[in-house]
Protein backbone atom coordinates (compact mmCIF):
# COMPACT_ATOMS: atom_id res chain seq x y z
CA UNK A 1 0.00 0.00 0.00
CA UNK A 2 1.44 3.66 -0.79
CA UNK A 3 1.85 6.15 2.32
CA UNK A 4 0.26 9.15 2.24
CA UNK A 5 3.49 10.85 2.15
CA UNK A 6 4.59 9.00 -0.86
CA UNK A 7 1.50 10.49 -2.41
CA UNK A 8 1.77 13.36 -5.50
CA UNK A 9 -0.71 15.65 -5.94
CA UNK A 10 -1.43 16.61 -9.62
CA UNK A 11 -1.78 20.60 -8.83
CA UNK A 12 2.36 20.61 -8.22
CA UNK A 13 5.24 21.09 -10.01
CA UNK A 14 6.74 17.74 -10.95
CA UNK A 15 10.88 18.46 -10.27
CA UNK A 16 10.94 15.03 -11.63
CA UNK A 17 12.45 13.46 -8.39
CA UNK A 18 8.67 12.15 -7.78
CA UNK A 19 8.28 10.49 -11.10
CA UNK A 20 8.91 7.08 -9.40
CA UNK A 21 6.62 8.00 -6.38
CA UNK A 22 3.94 8.82 -8.89
CA UNK A 23 4.27 5.68 -11.31
CA UNK A 24 3.80 3.53 -8.08
CA UNK A 25 0.95 5.62 -7.75
CA UNK A 26 -0.38 5.13 -10.91
CA UNK A 27 0.00 1.04 -10.62
CA UNK A 28 -2.31 1.07 -7.51
CA UNK A 29 -4.83 3.10 -9.18
CA UNK A 30 -4.39 0.73 -12.21
CA UNK A 31 -4.89 -2.32 -9.86
CA UNK A 32 -7.64 -0.67 -7.80
CA UNK A 33 -9.44 -0.60 -11.11
CA UNK A 34 -8.12 -3.53 -12.67
CA UNK A 35 -9.48 -5.70 -10.02
CA UNK A 36 -13.21 -4.34 -9.73
CA UNK A 37 -13.31 -4.40 -13.66
CA UNK A 38 -12.52 -8.61 -12.81
CA UNK A 39 -15.70 -8.96 -10.23
CA UNK A 40 -18.10 -11.03 -11.46
CA UNK A 41 -21.70 -9.08 -12.75
CA UNK A 42 -23.13 -12.90 -12.15
CA UNK A 43 -22.70 -12.53 -8.26
CA UNK A 44 -26.41 -12.68 -6.67
CA UNK A 45 -25.83 -10.28 -3.55
CA UNK A 46 -25.54 -7.04 -4.73
CA UNK A 47 -24.25 -6.16 -1.21
CA UNK A 48 -21.19 -8.81 -1.83
CA UNK A 49 -20.75 -7.14 -5.35
CA UNK A 50 -20.16 -3.70 -3.39
CA UNK A 51 -17.89 -5.20 -0.56
CA UNK A 52 -15.89 -6.71 -2.87
CA UNK A 53 -15.28 -3.50 -5.05
CA UNK A 54 -14.60 -1.43 -1.76
CA UNK A 55 -12.05 -4.16 -0.54
CA UNK A 56 -10.50 -3.85 -3.74
CA UNK A 57 -10.04 -0.01 -3.56
CA UNK A 58 -8.87 -0.59 -0.29
CA UNK A 59 -6.35 -2.96 -0.59
CA UNK A 60 -4.85 -0.79 -3.42
CA UNK A 61 -5.53 2.55 -1.92
CA UNK A 62 -3.96 4.43 1.33
CA UNK A 63 -7.43 4.73 2.68
CA UNK A 64 -8.70 3.70 6.02
CA UNK A 65 -12.32 3.28 5.22
CA UNK A 66 -14.72 2.71 2.80
CA UNK A 67 -18.50 2.68 2.56
CA UNK A 68 -21.65 2.74 0.42
CA UNK A 69 -24.73 4.19 0.71
CA UNK A 70 -27.18 2.96 -1.29
CA UNK A 71 -30.51 4.83 -2.76
CA UNK A 72 -33.81 3.33 -1.17
CA UNK A 73 -37.03 3.39 -2.87
CA UNK A 74 -38.16 6.11 0.25
CA UNK A 75 -35.97 8.56 -1.57
CA UNK A 76 -33.29 8.10 1.05
CA UNK A 77 -29.37 6.43 1.19
CA UNK A 78 -28.92 3.76 3.63
CA UNK A 79 -25.56 2.50 4.79
CA UNK A 80 -25.30 -1.30 2.73
CA UNK A 81 -21.60 -2.56 3.64
CA UNK A 82 -18.33 -0.57 4.74
CA UNK A 83 -14.47 -2.06 4.54
CA UNK A 84 -12.13 -0.79 6.68
CA UNK A 85 -8.07 -1.25 6.62
CA UNK A 86 -8.46 -3.15 10.62
CA UNK A 87 -11.02 -5.47 8.84
CA UNK A 88 -8.85 -6.20 5.94
CA UNK A 89 -5.76 -7.13 8.04
CA UNK A 90 -8.00 -9.39 9.79
CA UNK A 91 -8.66 -7.46 13.03
CA UNK A 92 -11.68 -8.69 14.60
CA UNK A 93 -13.09 -4.88 14.63
CA UNK A 94 -14.90 -5.19 11.73
CA UNK A 95 -16.09 -1.22 10.79
CA UNK A 96 -19.45 -0.62 12.48
CA UNK A 97 -22.42 -2.48 10.47
CA UNK A 98 -24.85 0.80 11.48
CA UNK A 99 -28.18 1.22 9.92
CA UNK A 100 -27.12 5.07 9.49
CA UNK A 101 -29.16 6.76 6.62
CA UNK A 102 -29.20 10.11 5.35
CA UNK A 103 -32.35 12.05 3.44
CA UNK A 104 -30.91 13.53 -0.34
CA UNK A 105 -29.60 16.87 0.52
CA UNK A 106 -29.34 15.86 4.08
CA UNK A 107 -25.18 15.84 5.08
CA UNK A 108 -22.10 15.81 3.13
CA UNK A 109 -23.40 12.29 1.60
CA UNK A 110 -26.72 13.34 1.07
CA UNK A 111 -25.30 16.55 -0.20
CA UNK A 112 -23.52 14.22 -3.03
CA UNK A 113 -26.66 12.38 -3.75
CA UNK A 114 -28.59 15.76 -4.73
CA UNK A 115 -25.98 17.21 -6.25
CA UNK A 116 -24.60 14.86 -8.18
CA UNK A 117 -21.29 15.44 -7.58
CA UNK A 118 -18.09 14.37 -5.66
CA UNK A 119 -17.85 15.85 -1.91
CA UNK A 120 -14.72 16.66 -0.39
CA UNK A 121 -14.33 17.46 3.13
CA UNK A 122 -10.49 17.89 4.17
CA UNK A 123 -11.80 18.79 7.92
CA UNK A 124 -14.44 16.98 8.91
CA UNK A 125 -14.96 18.12 12.83
CA UNK A 126 -15.07 22.27 11.04
CA UNK A 127 -17.59 20.72 8.34
CA UNK A 128 -21.17 22.37 8.15
CA UNK A 129 -22.61 19.14 6.49
CA UNK A 130 -21.82 16.66 8.93
CA UNK A 131 -25.09 16.10 10.37
CA UNK A 132 -24.35 13.41 13.16
CA UNK A 133 -21.01 12.09 14.78
CA UNK A 134 -19.29 15.32 15.02
CA UNK A 135 -18.36 13.98 18.55
CA UNK A 136 -18.05 10.66 18.02
CA UNK A 137 -14.46 9.00 17.99
CA UNK A 138 -15.12 7.28 14.69
CA UNK A 139 -15.52 10.53 12.96
CA UNK A 140 -12.98 10.83 10.13
CA UNK A 141 -10.43 13.58 9.65
CA UNK A 142 -11.07 13.71 5.67
CA UNK A 143 -13.66 12.35 3.81
CA UNK A 144 -14.62 11.76 0.30
CA UNK A 145 -18.23 11.03 -0.92
CA UNK A 146 -18.78 9.96 -4.67
CA UNK A 147 -22.06 9.79 -6.44
CA UNK A 148 -22.01 6.20 -8.22
CA UNK A 149 -24.95 6.39 -11.32
CA UNK A 150 -26.29 4.01 -13.65
CA UNK A 151 -25.62 3.47 -17.23
CA UNK A 152 -28.42 5.85 -17.62
CA UNK A 153 -27.53 8.48 -15.18
CA UNK A 154 -30.05 7.31 -12.45
CA UNK A 155 -28.38 7.29 -9.11
CA UNK A 156 -27.24 3.98 -7.37
CA UNK A 157 -25.55 5.42 -4.12
CA UNK A 158 -22.96 7.00 -2.88
CA UNK A 159 -19.59 5.95 -2.43
CA UNK A 160 -17.33 7.43 0.41
CA UNK A 161 -13.88 6.78 1.65
CA UNK A 162 -12.28 8.22 4.58
CA UNK A 163 -9.14 8.55 6.46
CA UNK A 164 -8.60 9.51 10.50
CA UNK A 165 -5.91 12.60 8.93
CA UNK A 166 -7.10 15.93 7.90
CA UNK A 167 -5.91 17.28 4.38
CA UNK A 168 -5.21 13.52 3.72
CA UNK A 169 -7.24 13.42 0.42
CA UNK A 170 -5.14 15.23 -2.97
CA UNK A 171 -6.32 15.50 -6.91
CA UNK A 172 -5.17 12.43 -7.37
CA UNK A 173 -7.62 10.57 -5.14
CA UNK A 174 -10.75 12.61 -6.11
CA UNK A 175 -10.00 11.35 -9.83
CA UNK A 176 -9.20 7.78 -9.18
CA UNK A 177 -12.57 7.95 -7.16
CA UNK A 178 -13.95 9.68 -10.21
CA UNK A 179 -12.82 6.72 -12.83
CA UNK A 180 -13.76 3.78 -9.68
CA UNK A 181 -16.99 5.05 -9.15
CA UNK A 182 -17.85 5.18 -13.13
CA UNK A 183 -16.46 1.54 -12.99
CA UNK A 184 -18.57 0.70 -10.00
CA UNK A 185 -21.96 2.56 -11.53
CA UNK A 186 -21.48 0.06 -14.65
CA UNK A 187 -20.74 -3.10 -12.82
CA UNK A 188 -23.69 -2.31 -10.65
CA UNK A 189 -26.01 -1.39 -13.61
CA UNK A 190 -24.39 -4.94 -15.07
CA UNK A 191 -25.13 -7.01 -12.45
CA UNK A 192 -28.82 -5.69 -12.15
CA UNK A 193 -29.00 -5.83 -15.83
CA UNK A 194 -27.82 -9.55 -15.41
CA UNK A 195 -30.08 -10.46 -12.53
CA UNK A 196 -33.61 -9.25 -14.30
CA UNK A 197 -32.47 -11.03 -17.52
CA UNK A 198 -31.72 -14.11 -15.26
CA UNK A 199 -35.03 -14.01 -13.24
CA UNK A 200 -37.02 -13.10 -17.48
CA UNK A 201 -34.86 -16.29 -18.26
CA UNK A 202 -36.27 -18.39 -15.48
CA UNK A 203 -39.51 -17.00 -16.16
CA UNK A 204 -40.01 -17.62 -19.91
CA UNK A 205 -38.14 -21.02 -19.17
CA UNK A 206 -41.20 -21.77 -16.14
CA UNK A 207 -43.67 -20.55 -19.03
CA UNK A 208 -42.31 -22.84 -21.01
CA UNK A 209 -42.58 -25.89 -19.00
CA UNK A 210 -45.51 -24.71 -18.37
CA UNK A 211 -46.44 -24.70 -22.09
CA UNK A 212 -44.19 -27.97 -22.84
CA UNK A 213 -46.24 -29.99 -20.25
CA UNK A 214 -49.68 -28.39 -20.93
CA UNK A 215 -49.07 -30.01 -24.63
CA UNK A 216 -47.97 -33.34 -23.25
CA UNK A 217 -50.88 -33.25 -21.14
CA UNK A 218 -53.64 -32.18 -24.71
CA UNK A 219 -51.68 -35.06 -26.61
CA UNK A 220 -52.10 -37.49 -23.94
CA UNK A 221 -55.97 -36.60 -24.08
CA UNK A 222 -56.32 -36.22 -27.57
CA UNK A 223 -54.66 -40.00 -27.86
CA UNK A 224 -56.45 -41.26 -25.00
CA UNK A 225 -59.90 -39.43 -26.69
CA UNK A 226 -58.81 -41.33 -29.80
CA UNK A 227 -57.94 -44.53 -28.42
CA UNK A 228 -61.74 -44.11 -26.52
CA UNK A 229 -65.07 -45.18 -27.01
CA UNK A 230 -67.05 -41.81 -26.13
CA UNK A 231 -70.43 -43.32 -25.65
CA UNK A 232 -69.32 -46.57 -23.33
CA UNK A 233 -65.67 -45.38 -22.16
CA UNK A 234 -64.31 -48.22 -23.20
CA UNK A 235 -61.47 -48.70 -25.40
CA UNK A 236 -62.30 -48.72 -28.92
CA UNK A 237 -61.17 -50.65 -32.29
CA UNK A 238 -57.97 -48.54 -32.38
CA UNK A 239 -56.37 -49.34 -29.08
CA UNK A 240 -57.27 -52.71 -29.81
CA UNK A 241 -55.00 -53.18 -32.97
CA UNK A 242 -52.25 -50.80 -30.83
CA UNK A 243 -52.28 -53.34 -28.24
CA UNK A 244 -52.79 -56.78 -29.62
CA UNK A 245 -49.41 -56.55 -30.63
CA UNK A 246 -48.49 -57.29 -27.46
CA UNK A 247 -50.44 -60.15 -26.93
CA UNK A 248 -48.81 -61.94 -30.03
CA UNK A 249 -45.30 -60.89 -29.10
CA UNK A 250 -45.75 -62.59 -25.46
CA UNK A 251 -47.64 -65.42 -27.56
CA UNK A 252 -44.21 -65.90 -30.18
CA UNK A 253 -41.98 -65.26 -27.42
CA UNK A 254 -43.64 -67.53 -24.67
CA UNK A 255 -46.12 -69.23 -26.25
CA UNK A 256 -48.84 -67.64 -24.15
CA UNK A 257 -51.87 -68.91 -25.25
CA UNK A 258 -54.60 -65.85 -25.50
CA UNK A 259 -58.67 -65.96 -26.30
CA UNK A 260 -59.99 -63.85 -28.67
CA UNK A 261 -63.68 -63.48 -27.49
CA UNK A 262 -66.08 -61.62 -30.54
CA UNK A 263 -69.20 -60.46 -29.36
CA UNK A 264 -72.48 -59.25 -30.29
CA UNK A 265 -75.50 -58.27 -28.95
CA UNK A 266 -78.59 -60.35 -30.25
CA UNK A 267 -81.59 -58.29 -32.06
CA UNK A 268 -80.31 -55.44 -30.88
CA UNK A 269 -81.37 -53.45 -33.89
CA UNK A 270 -85.36 -54.27 -32.44
CA UNK A 271 -84.53 -52.80 -29.42
CA UNK A 272 -83.62 -49.12 -31.10
CA UNK A 273 -86.54 -49.54 -33.18
CA UNK A 274 -88.93 -50.59 -30.20
CA UNK A 275 -87.55 -48.25 -27.73
CA UNK A 276 -85.15 -45.78 -29.49
CA UNK A 277 -81.67 -45.12 -29.74
CA UNK A 278 -81.32 -43.00 -26.37
CA UNK A 279 -82.50 -46.21 -24.62
CA UNK A 280 -79.98 -48.28 -27.03
CA UNK A 281 -77.22 -46.14 -25.99
CA UNK A 282 -78.34 -46.89 -22.49
CA UNK A 283 -78.24 -50.38 -22.74
CA UNK A 284 -74.68 -50.36 -24.60
CA UNK A 285 -73.18 -48.25 -21.62
CA UNK A 286 -74.97 -51.21 -19.01
CA UNK A 287 -73.52 -53.81 -21.20
CA UNK A 288 -69.68 -52.61 -21.15
CA UNK A 289 -70.03 -52.00 -17.71
CA UNK A 290 -71.09 -55.43 -17.39
CA UNK A 291 -67.84 -56.63 -19.53
CA UNK A 292 -65.74 -54.79 -17.83
CA UNK A 293 -66.21 -56.64 -14.55
CA UNK A 294 -65.61 -59.73 -16.20
CA UNK A 295 -62.29 -58.82 -17.33
CA UNK A 296 -58.51 -58.42 -15.60
CA UNK A 297 -56.59 -54.91 -15.86
CA UNK A 298 -54.24 -56.95 -18.47
CA UNK A 299 -57.15 -58.56 -20.56
CA UNK A 300 -58.22 -56.34 -23.72
CA UNK A 301 -61.88 -55.18 -23.94
CA UNK A 302 -62.82 -52.91 -26.51
CA UNK A 303 -65.75 -51.70 -28.02
CA UNK A 304 -65.17 -52.97 -31.59
CA UNK A 305 -68.13 -51.05 -33.22
CA UNK A 306 -71.96 -50.38 -33.13
CA UNK A 307 -73.41 -53.27 -30.78
CA UNK A 308 -69.84 -55.38 -30.94
CA UNK A 309 -67.19 -55.85 -28.49
CA UNK A 310 -63.95 -57.81 -28.59
CA UNK A 311 -61.95 -59.30 -25.21
CA UNK A 312 -58.37 -60.76 -25.54
CA UNK A 313 -57.95 -62.86 -22.34
CA UNK A 314 -53.93 -62.85 -22.52
CA UNK A 315 -52.02 -65.99 -21.49
CA UNK A 316 -55.46 -67.95 -21.42
CA UNK A 317 -56.11 -71.79 -22.23
CA UNK A 318 -58.22 -72.39 -24.56
CA UNK A 319 -60.63 -74.10 -21.93
CA UNK A 320 -60.57 -71.41 -19.54
CA UNK A 321 -61.47 -68.97 -22.64
CA UNK A 322 -64.77 -71.01 -23.17
CA UNK A 323 -65.58 -70.80 -19.20
CA UNK A 324 -64.94 -66.91 -19.22
CA UNK A 325 -67.14 -66.82 -22.16
CA UNK A 326 -70.03 -69.01 -21.10
CA UNK A 327 -69.33 -66.57 -17.52
CA UNK A 328 -70.04 -63.92 -19.85
CA UNK A 329 -73.08 -64.43 -21.88
CA UNK A 330 -74.75 -65.90 -18.72
CA UNK A 331 -73.86 -62.92 -17.18
CA UNK A 332 -75.93 -60.25 -19.84
CA UNK A 333 -78.30 -62.39 -19.91
CA UNK A 334 -79.21 -61.51 -16.41
CA UNK A 335 -79.08 -57.99 -17.27
CA UNK A 336 -82.93 -56.24 -16.85
CA UNK A 337 -83.58 -52.78 -18.04
CA UNK A 338 -86.88 -51.42 -16.96
CA UNK A 339 -88.34 -49.56 -20.07
CA UNK A 340 -92.03 -48.77 -20.84
CA UNK A 341 -93.35 -50.35 -17.94
CA UNK A 342 -91.77 -53.13 -19.55
CA UNK A 343 -88.71 -55.35 -18.29
CA UNK A 344 -86.18 -55.67 -21.62
CA UNK A 345 -83.37 -58.63 -21.16
CA UNK A 346 -80.70 -59.32 -23.95
CA UNK A 347 -78.73 -62.23 -25.07
CA UNK A 348 -75.14 -62.18 -26.56
CA UNK A 349 -73.58 -64.47 -29.15
CA UNK A 350 -70.17 -64.40 -28.85
CA UNK A 351 -67.04 -66.24 -31.67
CA UNK A 352 -63.98 -67.46 -29.34
CA UNK A 353 -60.51 -67.92 -31.23
CA UNK A 354 -57.81 -69.61 -29.61
CA UNK A 355 -54.44 -68.89 -30.05
CA UNK A 356 -52.12 -72.12 -28.91
CA UNK A 357 -48.86 -72.69 -29.34
CA UNK A 358 -49.80 -74.92 -32.55
CA UNK A 359 -51.56 -72.27 -34.07
CA UNK A 360 -48.21 -70.44 -34.50
CA UNK A 361 -47.11 -73.18 -36.85
CA UNK A 362 -50.10 -72.23 -39.12
CA UNK A 363 -49.00 -68.84 -41.32
CA UNK A 364 -52.72 -68.89 -41.72
CA UNK A 365 -53.33 -67.38 -38.11
CA UNK A 366 -50.97 -65.25 -37.47
CA UNK A 367 -51.94 -62.30 -38.46
CA UNK A 368 -54.44 -60.30 -36.06
CA UNK A 369 -57.02 -59.45 -38.79
CA UNK A 370 -56.92 -63.63 -40.00
CA UNK A 371 -57.53 -64.70 -36.40
CA UNK A 372 -60.50 -61.60 -36.02
CA UNK A 373 -62.01 -63.31 -39.28
CA UNK A 374 -61.54 -66.51 -37.61
CA UNK A 375 -63.57 -65.55 -34.11
CA UNK A 376 -65.90 -63.86 -36.69
CA UNK A 377 -66.14 -66.76 -38.39
CA UNK A 378 -67.54 -68.60 -35.31
CA UNK A 379 -69.45 -65.68 -34.00
CA UNK A 380 -71.45 -66.28 -37.20
CA UNK A 381 -71.89 -70.11 -36.55
CA UNK A 382 -73.44 -68.89 -33.11
CA UNK A 383 -75.99 -66.48 -34.63
CA UNK A 384 -76.65 -69.06 -37.34
CA UNK A 385 -76.94 -71.92 -34.27
CA UNK A 386 -79.97 -69.46 -32.74
CA UNK A 387 -78.02 -67.23 -30.94
CA UNK A 388 -77.08 -66.62 -27.24
CA UNK A 389 -74.92 -69.15 -27.72
CA UNK A 390 -70.43 -69.80 -27.26
CA UNK A 391 -69.02 -71.10 -30.49
CA UNK A 392 -65.06 -71.98 -30.70
CA UNK A 393 -63.58 -71.35 -34.37
CA UNK A 394 -62.81 -75.60 -35.14
CA UNK A 395 -60.12 -74.25 -37.66
CA UNK A 396 -59.77 -74.91 -41.48
CA UNK A 397 -61.98 -77.46 -41.65
CA UNK A 398 -64.88 -76.95 -39.89
CA UNK A 399 -65.12 -73.38 -40.19
CA UNK A 400 -64.02 -71.50 -43.41
CA UNK A 401 -63.01 -68.20 -42.60
N1 LIG B 1 -78.37 -47.03 -29.86
C1 LIG B 1 -77.34 -47.36 -30.61
N2 LIG B 1 -77.47 -48.25 -31.59
C2 LIG B 1 -76.40 -48.57 -32.33
C3 LIG B 1 -75.15 -48.00 -32.09
N3 LIG B 1 -74.27 -48.53 -32.98
C4 LIG B 1 -75.00 -49.40 -33.75
N4 LIG B 1 -76.27 -49.44 -33.35
C5 LIG B 1 -77.36 -50.21 -33.90
O1 LIG B 1 -77.16 -51.60 -33.68
C6 LIG B 1 -78.00 -52.26 -34.60
C7 LIG B 1 -77.30 -53.48 -35.10
O2 LIG B 1 -78.24 -54.19 -35.85
P1 LIG B 1 -77.87 -55.43 -36.74
O3 LIG B 1 -76.49 -55.32 -37.26
O4 LIG B 1 -78.97 -55.61 -37.73
O5 LIG B 1 -77.86 -56.62 -35.76
P2 LIG B 1 -78.89 -57.11 -34.70
O6 LIG B 1 -80.16 -56.38 -34.74
O7 LIG B 1 -78.19 -57.03 -33.35
O8 LIG B 1 -79.14 -58.56 -35.10
P3 LIG B 1 -78.13 -59.77 -34.91
O9 LIG B 1 -76.76 -59.25 -34.74
O10 LIG B 1 -78.29 -60.57 -36.16
O11 LIG B 1 -78.62 -60.53 -33.71
C8 LIG B 1 -78.36 -51.24 -35.69
O12 LIG B 1 -79.73 -50.88 -35.57
C9 LIG B 1 -77.52 -50.06 -35.38
O13 LIG B 1 -78.14 -48.83 -35.71
C10 LIG B 1 -75.04 -47.04 -31.06
O14 LIG B 1 -73.98 -46.47 -30.77
N5 LIG B 1 -76.15 -46.75 -30.33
Amino acid sequence: MVSGSMLLSLDKDWDGTNVQDLIVDLVNALSAVRSLSEISCEMADEKAVIRLALSCLLSNQDIERCSFFILGDDGSLSNVTGVSVTEQAGSDVLIAQNTMSFRMGEGIIGTAAATGEMQHSSNCIEDERFTSGRDSESMPGSIICTPVFTLHKELIGVLNVSHSEPDFFTVWHMRLLQVFSNILGQLITNRRLFQQMEIQIALRTAELERLVEETRRLKDYYVSMSMQDQLTGLHNRRYFYDQVELAFAQHNRYEYPFCLLMMDIDHFKSINDDFGHAFGDEVLITVAGALKKQVRSTDILVRFGGEEFVIIFVNTSCDNGKTFAERIRDNIKSLKWQVDGKQIQLTMSIGLYCMVPESSNDNRYNDIDQIIHCADTALYRAKANGRDRVEVFAGPLADKP
